[in-house]
Formats: structure tokens, C-alpha cells, sequence
């Protein structure tokens, strides 16, 4: 086990900041912590690198127990990208070099890791730009070459994709995902950007008002909570479209989109018949897929939102 919470809480003053968390993050794994502010995703990681101790339980990291004192090896093998910031006054090649050295890389592999990162993170032309230059997007690029040009064991990540382009954002995932593959690399990020995050993701940990709220693999919890398929009907007349699908099962309009549900896959093939058969026009027969997204939104407010079917299935 890469990390491992047991029964942690964190008191700061009189008030519980975390209150008896349990997690643990794999070898390989990506794993994403979710929570609205101040749930205490940030105190989590903080107790991981090792800047706050625990008030009870035990926080263990590469199987050995973390102490905010004595932890050198531990942190060599961990990145951190939001660790401190950069040095303003220094060029991007600078700030990098100096991290390489402070992590003891030897200086001809510390060249070669950042023409790499630089190449991948398109950053060759901003190499000698001093970092009080870029742009948010650039300098939270800086951060993450520098947070992995060590090859850490475990990556932290707070908000990795906070102020990046769409284009960049695809690029740094699509990196991240070999560092996992190639390297077997453990990824834990904290991160309010839900869209999408099922194609990355492996493990899902939501905290709101310091409590562990929902814990475990991603897509087992969104198949647990939804089994059935729903599929999105796009006809000329849905009012008609509905009564046809309401013979095969439940199927409901909602915020003016005809919705059906199945048990089985196959079973959207006898709906699409017999709704070509009545002979409306269909433009488009799509599968919701619910999301980590779906899964936040129930958790954290327990109530409907637009991509939740709670009160229908
Ligand atoms: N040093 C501190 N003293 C007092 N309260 C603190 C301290 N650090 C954090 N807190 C409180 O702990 C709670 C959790 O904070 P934390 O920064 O962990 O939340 P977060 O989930 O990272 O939020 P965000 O998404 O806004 O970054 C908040 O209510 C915050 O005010």
C-alpha cells in the first residue's frame, strides 16, 4: 500500500478538522480526492507529506508512519506540486535545475529530464523566460515538471488542471496516465474539475465537513448505484415516443429530453423498432453514462441535480 489513513482525525483549536478518515491509495492507482471548500482535502495531503501531524490514528505512507519530523526518505519519494512556489526571479531552466539538485539528481540527467518535460509540456521556447513572466497556466505547468522530474513513487496533485487550456489539459492527463502505466507511478489529486475524471481516475475518496463520505473504486461504486441503462431519445415527438417506450419499461421527459431505462443492453434495439415502426422521426438514441460527477453531486447534496435519475430509479 502506498498510503494508508486509519482512523485519522485532525483537530486545529477546539474544532475537528477531520474526523476518523480511512482510505488507502494503491500501487499504480490514481486516485482523486473530492470535496466542496473546506472539506479538508488539502489538511489530507498536508498530513501526508508530513507538514501536520495526526490528533488520533495513524497516516502511513510507502508502509512506514509518517512523523511530521524524520521523514526524508518518505518525502524523496514523493512529488508535490504545490510544495512551495516558484522562484519568481529565476528562469524556468533555473527553478528546475535547482529542484533537480535539491533531490540529489545528477546534473547530465537533470538536463535530459527537463528537455523531456519541457518537450511534453510544450515549455522549449519558455526555458530561459524568468517565471514572474508566464501565465497562470505556464507557471502550473512549471509546477508539475517539477513536482515529477524526480520519478516520485507518489504524486500529489491539488487542482492540477486549475489554469491550464482544454488542449493542455488532454496533454498533462495523457502524461500523467504513462507515469502510471510506465513507471507504476501512484497519483493522489485533489481536485474540484470533475468532468471526465472516470477516463483517469481508478479511486474515488469524497470528504465534506472533515467526514469521509464515499470511498472506493470508481466505476464499482457508479455501477453499485446505477444498474440500470439509461438512453436519451432525440424524435419529433417525444410526447408520443414516451407512451411507445413506457411499454417496455420506466421512461420519464426530463428538462424536455425523453429518458428511457433498460435492464439489459440489448433490450434499447426492441424500443428503436418499435418507435421506427409508429413511424417518428428519430434523430438520436444516446446512452447516459452516469459519472463521478453523478456521484459527487449525491453525496455532497443528497439531493437531484440535472444528471442525477435519484427519484426514478
Ligand atoms: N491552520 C488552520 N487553522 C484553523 N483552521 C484551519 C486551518 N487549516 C485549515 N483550517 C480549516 O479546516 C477546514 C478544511 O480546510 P482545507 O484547506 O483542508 O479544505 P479544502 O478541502 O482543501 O478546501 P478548498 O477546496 O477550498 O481548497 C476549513 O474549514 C479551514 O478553514
Amino acid at each position: 500500500m502506498i498510503v494508508n489513513f486509519e482512523n485519522v482525525s485532525k483537530k486545529i483549536g477546539s474544532n475537528y478538522i477531520l474526523e476518523n478518515i480511512n482510505f488507502d491509495i494503491k500501487k499504480g492507482h490514481v486516485f482523486a480526492l473530492l470535496g466542496p471548500n473546506g472539506a479538508g482535502k488539502t489538511t489530507t495531503l498536508r498530513l501526508i507529506t508530513g507538514l501536520l501531524s495526526a490528533t488520533n490514528g495513524e497516516v502511513k505512507v510507502f508502509g512506514k508512519k509518517i512523523s511530521s519530523n524524520k521523514n526524508n526518505k518518505i518525502r524523496q519519494n514523493i512529488g508535490i506540486q504545490n510544495d512551495c512556489s516558484l522562484y519568481e526571479k529565476l528562469t524556468v531552466n533555473q527553478n528546475l535545475k535547482f529542484w533537480g539538485k535539491l533531490y540529489g539528481i545528477d546534473s547530465n540527467k537533470i538536463k535530459d529530464k527537463i528537455n523531456e518535460l519541457t518537450n511534453i509540456f510544450k515549455m522549449n521556447n519558455k526555458l530561459n523566460s524568468k517565471v514572474s513572466t508566464l501565465s497562470k497556466g505556464m507557471k502550473q505547468k512549471v509546477l508539475i515538471m517539477r513536482a515529477i522530474m524526480h520519478e516520485p513513487r507518489l504524486l500529489i496533485l491539488d487542482e492540477p488542471t486549475s489554469g491550464l487550456d482544454p488542449q493542455m489539459i488532454e496533454d498533462v492527463i495523457s502524461y500523467l496516465d504513462v507515469l502510471v502505466k510506465k513507471f507504476n507511478t501512484s497519483i493522489l489529486m485533489a481536485t474540484h474539475q470533475l468532468q471526465g475524471l472516470e477516463d483517469f481516475v481508478d479511486d474515488i475518496a469524497i470528504i465534506n465537513s472533515g467526514k469521509l463520505m464515499l470511498n472506493g473504486n470508481a466505476k464499482k461504486l457508479i455501477n453499485n448505484r446505477w444498474k440500470n441503462y439509461v438512453y436519451e431519445i432525440d424524435s419529433d415527438h417525444n410526447d408520443i415516443a414516451l407512451n411507445i417506450c413506457l411499454k417496455y419499461g420506466n421512461s420519464y421527459i426530463k428538462n424536455g429530453k425523453l429518458l428511457t431505462e433498460c435492464i439489459k443492453r440489448n433490450e434499447i434495439s426492441n424500443i428503436s423498432k418499435a418507435l421506427f415502426d409508429y413511424g417518428l422521426n428519430i434523430y438520436g438514441i444516446v446512452e447516459h453514462k452516469h459519472t463521478i460527477k453523478d456521484m459527487y453531486f449525491e453525496t455532497i447534496k443528497g439531493e437531484m441535480n440535472e444528471y442525477s435519475y435519484k427519484n426514478y430509479i
